[in-house]
């Protein structure tokens, strides 16, 4: 099957078509290409947030996939250093490619430093524009998010057999622990804290920690994004990272108050295999902990429960997302494919979010020991910032942990 493209509009009877999206199913798709020549394959899944597009091409839960960007005009305040959400900012996130509707024009923004075509091209991420996002949209809405392969020839001339081929290679995310390609494999201190508005911090700068006594948490790098580290400091938190393999005794070595399970990419079971004992061994010793997306499902398979592959997936940064303790509702910035399922989590766990487009699990917490996790993204980057209050609610549990040592009643949760 061939969608139809806007190619008589764009005069492409004259100047061919310079990329060509072709998906598991068949589907073939003209484009303009931008970003790096060449061909890349991976999930093809849609996000619907309306801005942030350079937060979301840096994210590194997306490792391996495509995006398709689901709002029409991408690229028209350009790059900056500012907005970019990998640790290390000329680092790689992975993502393979991106999709767009309307041609990427030049940047009209004052915090633009570039455009983002040679932005794309410099992290070698292919991209296509003159796209029917919402076709696209519509096959993976019926059909799942399936494999697909962005090809751009400057030229214009395809090798199809190749295009096909390299499809063919990439193996889905499904049992793929990707971890090891984004994630930290060094130990580091973070101390930079969240981004103010004129007036909160100082315009446009970054805060740092806030005064009087910190909480030491150990961030577990899973492909951590920037924002959870700003807020966790922000929170009052100081915090050291630590590589995805780092085990129980590196983590307690350092005798945290608290420990956070990052977001990251792939299949949470094939990461668990690694991760699972650590956090298994975290739990034993009742060190709070929270965790965010491939965190939480890295809690809940710590604590026996399974994940599994989602349809379509969740990406985006206006997601409704009920809060069971509280009764109400976030709007939230989401980015994941696969999801706990509630049905095995064990006795000693509660449901804590549920999404309100699917009814699918979006948190929980331990009843037995002082430990939640959500698999929203109250960190935004991009998105509303509804699930700020997770970061109080983590470093309330931390206090409450301390008061516990001291003889105090543990607080599980909290407001
Ligand atoms: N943002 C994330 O942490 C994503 C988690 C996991 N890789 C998923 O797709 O479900």
């Amino acid at each position: 099957m061939t969608i139809e493209t806007n190619a008589a509009s764009r005069g492409w009877e004259e100047t061919r078509p310079t990329a060509r999206l072709l998906l598991a199913d068949g589907t073939l798709i003209e484009g303009e290409g931008l970003g790096a020549e060449g061909v890349a394959a991976g999930e093809l899944c849609f996000n619907t947030a309306m801005t942030g597009y350079q937060e979301i091409l840096t994210d590194p839960s997306y490792a391996g996939q495509i995006i398709t960007f689901t709002f029409p005009h991408i690229g028209n305040v350009g790059v900056n250093d500012d907005d970019v959400e990998t640790v290390n900012i000329a680092a790689s996130s992975g993502v393979r490619g991106a999709v767009f509707a309307a041609d990427v024009t030049a940047p009209s923004n004052w915090r633009a430093t570039r455009d983002l075509d040679a932005w794309l091209k410099a992290r070698g991420i292919v991209a296509i524009a003159g796209v029917d996002t919402r076709a696209v949209t519509a096959v993976v809405r019926e059909k799942g998010m399936q494999n697909a392969v962005i090809g751009y020839a400057p030229d214009g001339e395809f090798d199809d057999a190749a295009l096909k081929a390299e499809l063919e290679k990439f193996p889905g995310l499904e049992g793929q622990d990707l971890v090891p390609l984004v994630g930290s494999t060094q130990r580091y201190d973070w101390d930079e804290g969240a981004w103010g508005w004129p007036g909160e911090v100082a315009p446009g700068v970054y805060g740092s920690r806030p005064e009087g006594p910190q909480k030491r948490v150990v961030a577990i790098d899973y492909g951590l994004k920037r924002n959870i580290l700003r807020l966790l400091t922000s929170a009052g938190c100081e915090v050291t990272v630590l590589p995805a393999t780092a085990t129980a005794e590196d983590v307690l070595a350092l005798n945290p108050d608290g420990v956070f399970l990052s977001n990251g990419p792939g299949d949470p079971a094939a990461t668990g295999v690694y991760a699972v004992p650590m956090i298994q061994g975290v739990l034993e010793k009742k060190v709070p902990t929270f965790g965010i997306c491939l965190g939480h499902q890295m809690l809940a398979l710590a604590v026996g429960a399974k994940t599994a592959k989602m349809r379509q997936g969740h990406h985006g940064a206006n997601h409704p997302v009920k809060d069971l303790l509280t009764g109400k509702v976030e709007i939230v910035s989401m980015n994941h494919g696969f999801a706990v399922d509630r049905d095995s989590l064990p006795g000693s766990a509660r449901e804590t979010h549920v999404s309100l487009f699917d009814g699918s699990n979006c948190g929980l917490e331990l009843t037995d020991r002082p430990a939640f996790s959500v698999q929203h993204h109250p960190e935004a980057s991009p998105g509303p910032q509804d699930s700020h209050y997770l970061f109080r609610r983590f470093v309330e549990m931390m206090d409450g942990a301390v008061a516990s040592k001291g003889g105090g009643s543990t607080v599980v949760g909290g407001g």
